[in-house]
């Protein structure tokens, strides 16, 4: 999987690759990121990236060439890609976009704006815009790292055992159940007996119901088309709690 980042801070998405899951991945070669600084695609002494709005207004705007040129050099290759601009205004990114995005294993060049946004001309050289919550950020940058982890947390072999890929609650659509590790007892607090049993059936079912515990309580919108067992073990909850 291939990323590419226009931006006007690369050592912003530069650091955060350094790290964890998404630096592992890209030492074994398995996604490749390259960051492309848009400053390198000005034609003036000062590199210029931004100006004064149109009609007026507080705040600048983001001029079109930088990208425009950044994005020709870029697509000279004519290897297909998907060109997504990072805005406040964008479709919603969840993880079924990041499943998404991974299957069409198309190289994603992601554009990250500044300031109050970009030229709006931007969009003709865009196939999608997308948003990663309903807030305004400084720049894109943090969103396009957002889907340059949540993607390649889907490659095979980006996460060092392989289940937690699919073990992810988000990929099963519901939120995930606790977790605990030692210490057995902290400030009074215990591990669950059930996670000391060592029986592996009934600590999978006591994580499921947990799931659906947390589900129901924070993102009940996501309890939807439930199969039978899951819908067994929501009832047995709702009848816990309504005790
Ligand atoms: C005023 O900022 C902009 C305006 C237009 C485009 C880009 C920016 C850069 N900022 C962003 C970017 C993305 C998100 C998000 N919610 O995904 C939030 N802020």
């Amino acid at each position: 999987m291939k990323f590419e980042v226009l931006t006007i801070f690369p050592e912003v998405i530069e650091c955060y690759l350094k790290h964890g899951v998404v630096g592992r991945a890209l030492n074994k070669g398995i996604a490749e990121v390259k960051v492309y600084n848009l400053r390198d695609f000005t034609t003036d002494r000062h590199r210029k990236v931004d100006d004064y709005p149109y009609g007026g207004g507080a705040g600048m705007v983001m001029q079109i060439e930088p990208f425009y040129n950044a994005l020709r050099h870029i697509k000279s290759d004519g290897i297909p890609r998907k060109v997504i601009l990072l805005s406040p205004q964008g479709r919603r990114f969840s993880q079924r976009i990041a499943k998404e995005f991974y299957k069409e294993e198309k190289t994603l060049t992601l554009i990250c704006g500044r300031y109050e946004g970009i030229d709006e001309r931007i969009k003709a050289f865009v196939d999608e815009e997308i948003s990663i919550g309903d807030y305004v950020l400084s720049g894109g940058e943090l969103a396009a790292l957002v889907i340059i982890d949540s993607v390649v947390r889907l490659i095979p072999g980006a996460l060092g055992d392989e289940l937690s890929a699919e073990e992810d609650s988000f990929m099963k659509g519901f939120l995930d159940y606790p977790h605990y590790t030692r210490p057995e007892e902290f400030e009074g607090m215990r591990v669950p007996d059930i996670l000391l049993s060592g029986d592996h059936k009934k600590i999978a079912l006591w994580r499921k119901k947990e799931a659906l515990r947390n589900t129901l309580k924070n993102r009940p919108d996501l309890l939807k088309n439930l199969s039978a067992e899951d819908m067994k073990i929501l009832k047995e909850l709702c009848s816990e709690i309504n005790k």
